[in-house]
């Protein structure tokens, strides 16, 4: 019998929502969190997240809460809310959260300004708390539904790990066990920048061969990165990395696709955020990922080239056309 009988998770977003439904389909207790309100009295009151998993019935076993006290009372906890506010949301947590509870980041992203990893806030953060990362090609509607999906579970602790994989999986939710953390995080947060360049490739009318070259070179990108900060690069070869990457650059589903396609037809960053509420990780991601290559020294041109037009006013066509005349080299990472 797994120890994780109750899971928490923070963060009432399309994804902790989908989380939330497919842990207690693997037979959990499940109750969380949510900032809003709203999203807190319509999964309570109508067991559906009308703000942002719209016309997905949940289990009524699922409880909801604003109230963070509430929700540290699980076993483990998936930590979902988007990566630029993990860092005050686990500040908020520290003081109700027990010594030893493990976390699971579910977020994707590097922290803005101070370039860290998630693991890195909650090292940070919540410093007695084991930590585990759950990345991979999921679309929440989907695993929501019950559809087939199958996605990387890495802990440095293998035991903890096998302990979720456990607790988590189902036969429609396949997680695959992992022992390095840093990889898995390092993919899902940099596939969000290169599924914004394809979006562009793709509105700008490039090509099928332009996706295909920027989704491999973007994988030695993230390569280089992972290993820069301790990764495998095989990680970047399984779920949370190739396949996550090749999920989210080749599907207008995508809210980092379609944002880049929106903005290669022509239309303004703030213009397509304007009309969003839902998250675009690639957005934030793209200033510190490009920040934290420069400071490590790494290559990584195309990462750059879209922090350049989202953050930098750099015209598309002149990003793109930088890059095509970046000298021929040897193929590699
Ligand atoms: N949606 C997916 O298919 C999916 C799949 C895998 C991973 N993820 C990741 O999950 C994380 C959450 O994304 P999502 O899709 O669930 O979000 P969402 O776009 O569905 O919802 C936006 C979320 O942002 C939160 N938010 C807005 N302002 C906030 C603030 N000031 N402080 C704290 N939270 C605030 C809202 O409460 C809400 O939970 C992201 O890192 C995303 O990359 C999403
Ligand atoms: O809609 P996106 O671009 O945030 O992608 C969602 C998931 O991360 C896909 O794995």
């Amino acid at each position: 019998m797994s120890r994780f009988r109750k899971i928490g998770v923070v963060g009432g977003g399309a994804w902790g929502t989908a989380l939330a439904a497919t842990a207690e389909r693997a037979g959990r207790r499940v109750t969380l969190w949510a900032r809003e309100p709203d999203v807190v009295a319509a999964i309570a009151e109508r067991h559906e997240n009308t703000s942002f998993l719209p016309g997905v019935s949940l289990n009524p076993s699922i409880a909801a809460t604003g109230d963070l006290v509430e929700v540290a009372r699980a076993d483990a906890l998936l930590l979902v809310v988007p990566a630029q506010y993990l860092r005050a949301t686990a500040q908020a947590l520290a003081p109700v959260l027990p010594e030893g509870t493990p976390l699971v980041i579910a977020a994707k992203g590097i922290e803005m300004g101070s370039g860290a990893t998630m693991g890195e806030v909650l090292a940070e953060t919540l410093p007695r708390n084991p930590v585990a990362v759950l990345s991979g090609p999921t679309f929440a509607i989907e695993v929501a539904r019950g559809l087939p999906t199958a996605v990387t579970l890495a802990a440095a602790d293998p035991v903890l790990g096998a302990e979720l994989v456990a607790a988590l999986g189902t036969q429609t939710f396949r997680p695959y066990l992992s022992d390095d953390p840093v990889g898995c995080e390092i993919g899902g947060a940099v596939k969000n920048v290169l599924a914004i360049a394809c979006g562009i490739v793709s509105g700008r009318g490039l090509g099928d061969n332009a996706r295909a070259a920027l989704i491999t070179r973007g994988l030695a990108e993230m390569v280089r990165l992972a290993v820069a900060k301790g990764g495998k690069p095989e990680t970047l070869m399984g779920l949370s990395g190739l396949g996550d990457l090749v999920l989210t650059c080749t599907a207008m589903q995508s809210r980092n696709c379609s944002l880049g396609a929106a903005l290669g037809q022509g239309r303004s960053l703030a213009d397509v955020l304007g009309e969003r509420r839902s998250v675009a990780e690639g957005v934030a991601s793209a200033a510190a990922v490009a920040a934290l290559a420069a400071r490590l020294g790494l290559d990584m041109p195309i990462v750059a080239a879209v922090d350049a037009i989202l953050h930098r006013g750099a015209a598309i066509d002149t990003a793109i056309s930088s890059l095509l005349a970046r000298p021929f080299k040897a193929e590699g990472f």
